[in-house]
């Protein structure tokens, strides 16, 4: 891939604020005139929003961690193929709400199948393509489910539902990431008020925008 554009993404568990905190920051860059794609995993194209309603649905209580991952992976696929990497080759900025550490953390780390398995078959998914920045925002299970509970109108998924140690691995998993990739991931604390947290977010990205 010819890279002239960057690709940024923004990761965290349940309830951390990230598309909040996006939303504002693609409402500026777009203010300053620059060209900026946002888009989210799973989804972001219609094969890969099929795929995610699959994942996400409470009736699929049987899926098996793998199965998981494997769909985690193709929908990520065809989200590279059909959306990101075009955009990034015609030089945009691509902000993206979740990418491969969150396959890392949730199915890797807190579904237990192990970060360097999950790696392997991302590779495979990805080539190998992998964001320039990673906004890591870092929150408790507490709090983040506090919120989606309390003030979200957002439907509840299937791995909202798991239990609290469940969330837990998965916050563990994000800060063993960004413990490993010191140079890529940026944690934010996202227990700060929204105007803290944009503030520092965009800061962040600034510097690799610079
Ligand atoms: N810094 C903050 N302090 C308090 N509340 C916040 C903060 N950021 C976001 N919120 C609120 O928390 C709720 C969840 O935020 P949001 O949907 O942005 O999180 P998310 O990380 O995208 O969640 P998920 O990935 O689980 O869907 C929203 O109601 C939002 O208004
Ligand atoms: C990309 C990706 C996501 N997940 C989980 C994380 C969330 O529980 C849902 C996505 O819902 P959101 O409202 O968009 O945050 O899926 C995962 O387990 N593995 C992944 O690779």
């Amino acid at each position: 891939m010819k890279v002239k554009g960057k690709f940024i993404t923004v990761e965290g568990p349940e309830g951390a604020g990230k598309t909040t905190i996006l939303n504002r920051i693609v409402q500026e860059l777009k203010n300053r005139g620059m060209d900026v794609v946002q888009t989210r995993e799973p989804g972001g194209i219609a094969i890969a929003e099929q795929i995610r309603s699959v994942i996400l649905n409470k009736e699929n209580t049987a899926m098996d961690a793998r199965t998981e991952a494997l769909l985690y992976a193709a929908a990520r696929r065809q989200h590279l193929i059909e959306k990101v990497i075009p955009a990034v080759e015609r030089g945009a900025v691509v902000l993206c709400d979740r990418f491969i550490d969150s396959s890392l953390a949730y199915q890797g780390h807190a579904r237990g199948l192990g970060m360097d398995e999950v790696a392997s078959i991302n590779d495979f998914a990805t080539n190998g393509m992998m964001p320039e920045l990673t906004l890591l925002f870092d929150v408790s299970p507490e709090v983040g489910l506090a919120r989606i509970y309390r003030h979200n109108g957002r439907e509840v998924n299937r791995l909202d539902l798991e239990g609290l140690s469940f969330h837990e691995k998965v916050r563990e998993g994000y800060l063993l990431l960004a413990k490993r990739e010191k140079g890529r991931i940026e944690v934010v604390n996202a227990e700060k008020n929204e105007e803290t947290v944009f503030q520092e977010a965009l800061e962040k990205i600034e510097k690799v925008l610079r």
